[in-house]
């Protein structure tokens, strides 16, 4: 007895002894002491007079400027354009472990990055409009593998891009523009990054094949950039000059014979030149394809067979395929279901130049132009064997027949067991995801109040001609900003309707936007009236510029906008939710807001019974409009700079 407690005395001194020399580090520090540590450390920080000791930066009558809680803990801290210098203490921000979006956007820090990559959770990071310099080591983001949103624009950066990039797997914007970036733009190849900007840089070199989606206008002021998209083929001749001269050297030796040789290797190269030049004019003349024959994309056949592992038979059954009738009837292996647009046949779209889309959940995207000027999307569907042929065809010629402003119809569509595809016109100026999220250019900031309202009112009413058009009770299924493009008019045109008859259940249930419905949570039921529940989230979408999480299927990233705004509207601060980027636009028309937020929130009504039903919306939609009173126009509201969006 007398050991065991000799042995208990013994090790009690031990830990004693252990925790002075290696004391716990400090774990009770809060939200409001890190914050205010941080405050510490910026030379000029009047603008954060709120941050004030013993209130809680969480307390919604604290009003703590620039930080953002969700259930009590710091998500977002928001400091941009505060004047702020100094620098900037990571150790305090590194406690708050709930932090996921950082903004020192235009403010005056300066030196090299701080070490942000310490908080390796964090999903957005702004610092654009700054003056900080330097070079980012390669592997400063290895540890950030949560980020969605690098904004490190108009800085002092140097140095090559930091390599580390290319593994943040859910980058959605990039924006290195205006700094002194130099070396080769990395080879990106992430399908999430939606907004890229390059431009105003020290870059060289090709523009990567898996960047080509973007314009050109995300590499320009790179001088030694090069690429078709800016207009400067890349020299891609090897450098022969010095073979040329130990060609020299040795000709001196034996000139008679190299010169008769050069004589023959000349001629057989001209024989070569003009033979292949009387092809390429017969084939022109024949084909009259002197545009395709300018557009060096790969051709779509090459895109769709390089994406399958499986060999792909189209473009060879494809090639035999001529001129057919249409109107539903067959050309070739294309059955066309709408010739609206022209003719065409399934050779002329494995010809097309192609570039890929984006690669959505329900399978790949692909843009294609074809020889007659025709440009199109191909979408390649996955598991679509629901139903068999006959069935197949009825149902997809019914979709061919919808004809309504805001509904892109179905043109054409290949079937074979193995393989899906659907044509569709290609809308250029893409789609209301891209213009709400992606680039921050003219067409974003085009949309203004009125723009957007006009928007809203043509999704709603396409929605209700497809409820009344489609099959008893079946609904679009796939309601988000995706499936809506936009037209040059601001004409909203929905897009990716039809599928849910068509592809197998399981795939539907993880694919579609509609499953995320309370309704088909609970009981996988999917109706029309889940297509309100998803119209009232692109309506919160719309308002608040906010990107929903419900459309990640990780759960993570996005905001959970039904959430957000149903308890901002519970406790009247409906104020707070709105876009600041239609605010200037909207000056007399607040209350209007609110209507249209009121009509997004009965939209997302967890009770499918009580939901607002689309008839509804319509009509409160139309008194808006009257009350606003205007004819829409295109007010421009530039922002400067970026506008860091809370990633949760
Ligand atoms: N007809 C079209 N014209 C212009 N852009 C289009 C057209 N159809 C689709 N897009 C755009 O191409 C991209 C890829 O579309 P895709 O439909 O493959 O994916 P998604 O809408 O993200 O997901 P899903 O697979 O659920 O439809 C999207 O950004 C979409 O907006």
């Amino acid at each position: 007895m007398a050991n065991i407690f000799h042995v208990m005395i013994k090790t009690c001194l031990i830990c004693i002894v252990f925790l002075i020399n290696y004391p716990m580090p400090s774990i009770s520090v809060t939200h409001t002491e890190a914050l205010l540590k941080l405050k510490q450390s910026f030379t000029n920080a009047e603008s954060l007079d709120s941050w004030k000791p013993e209130t809680d930066p969480c307390d919604k009558n604290s009003r703590w400027i620039g930080v953002i809680c969700q259930n009590q803990i710091v998500r977002s801290v928001l400091l941009g354009r505060m004047n702020l210098s100094g620098n900037i203490d990571v150790d305090s921000l590194s406690q708050l472990s709930g932090l996921r979006t950082l903004s020192f956007r235009s403010n005056l820090f300066s030196g090299p990055i701080p070490e942000f990559n310490r908080m390796g959770a964090l999903k957005g990071l702004y610092l654009s409009a700054n003056q900080f310099s330097g070079e980012i080591p390669s592997n400063y983001f290895d540890k950030m593998q949560s980020l969605k949103k690098l904004w490190l624009s108009g800085n002092k950066f140097t140095g090559e891009i930091p390599s580390s990039i290319l593994q943040l797997h859910h980058l959605i914007e990039l924006h290195l523009e205006n700094n002194q970036f130099s070396g080769p733009i990395p080879t990106l190849n992430q399908s999430t990054l939606l907004s890229l900007d390059l431009s105003n840089n020290n870059l060289k070199g090709e523009i990567p094949e898996s960047l080509s989606r973007f314009n050109a206008s995300s590499f320009k002021g790179n001088a030694e950039v090069c690429g078709e998209k800016l207009g400067k083929v890349c020299d891609q001749a090897p450098n022969n000059s010095n073979n040329n001269n130990t060609t020299n050297n040795k000709s001196h030796g034996n000139s008679n014979k190299s010169i008769s040789i050069w004589v023959m290797i000349a001629s057989i190269v001209l024989l070569l030149v003009m033979v292949v030049g009387i092809y390429f004019m017969c084939r022109r003349q024949q084909n009259r394809r002197a545009a395709i024959e300018s557009f060096e994309e790969p051709s779509l056949g090459r895109r769709i067979s390089s994406d399958s592992k499986k060999s792909f038979e189209l473009s060879r059954r494809g090639s035999s395929i001529r001129k057919g009738s249409i109107n539903g009837k067959r050309v070739g292996d294309l059955t066309m279901v709408n010739d609206d647009k022209g003719e065409f046949g399934l050779a002329d779209l494995m010809k097309a130049a192609a570039e890929v889309l984006g690669n959505g959940p329900l399978g790949s995207s692909y843009k294609a132009l074809m020889a007659n000027g025709l440009t199109v999307v191909v979408k390649r569907i996955k598991e679509m064997n629901k139903i068999g042929k006959d069935g197949f065809d009825a149902e997809v010629r019914r979709l061919g027949r919808l004809r309504h402003k805001n509904i892109l119809t179905l043109l054409a569509y290949h079937y074979r067991k193995e393989e899906k595809l659907f044509v569709y016109e290609y809308i250029p100026k893409g789609s209301l995801l891209f213009l709400l999220h992606g680039d921050r250019g003219i067409p974003h900031a085009e949309l203004n109040w009125p723009v957007r309202l006009k928007i809203v009112q043509g999704i709603a009413q396409g929605l209700s001609y497809l409820h009344t058009e489609l099959a008893s009770d079946l609904p679009h299924g796939d309601l988000k900003s995706s499936n809506i493009l936009i037209n040059t008019d601001h004409e909203p045109i929905l897009t990716g309707y039809g599928f849910y008859t068509l592809i197998n259940n399981a795939h539907a249930a993880q694919a579609l936007i509609a499953f995320k419905s309370p309704e088909a949570v609970q009981n996988h039921q999917v109706t029309p009236k889940s297509d309100v529940y998803c119209l009232g989230i692109v309506i919160l979408e719309i308002l608040t510029g906010k990107f929903p999480s419900q459309y990640l299927n990780t759960g993570k990233g996005g905001i959970d906008i039904v959430q957000w705004v149903k308890s901002a509207i519970a406790e009247g601060r409906e104020a707070e939710l709105y876009d600041p980027d239609i605010i200037a636009s909207a000056k007399n028309s607040t209350s209007q807001m609110k209507e249209l937020l009121h009509i997004g929130a009965a939209c997302v009504e967890s009770n499918p019974q009580q939901r607002i039903n689309i008839t509804e919306v319509i009509r409160r939609i139309e008194e808006i409009q009257q009350q606003t009173g205007q004819t829409i126009q295109i007010i421009p509201s530039l922002r400067d700079g970026c506008a860091e969006i809370p990633v949760s």
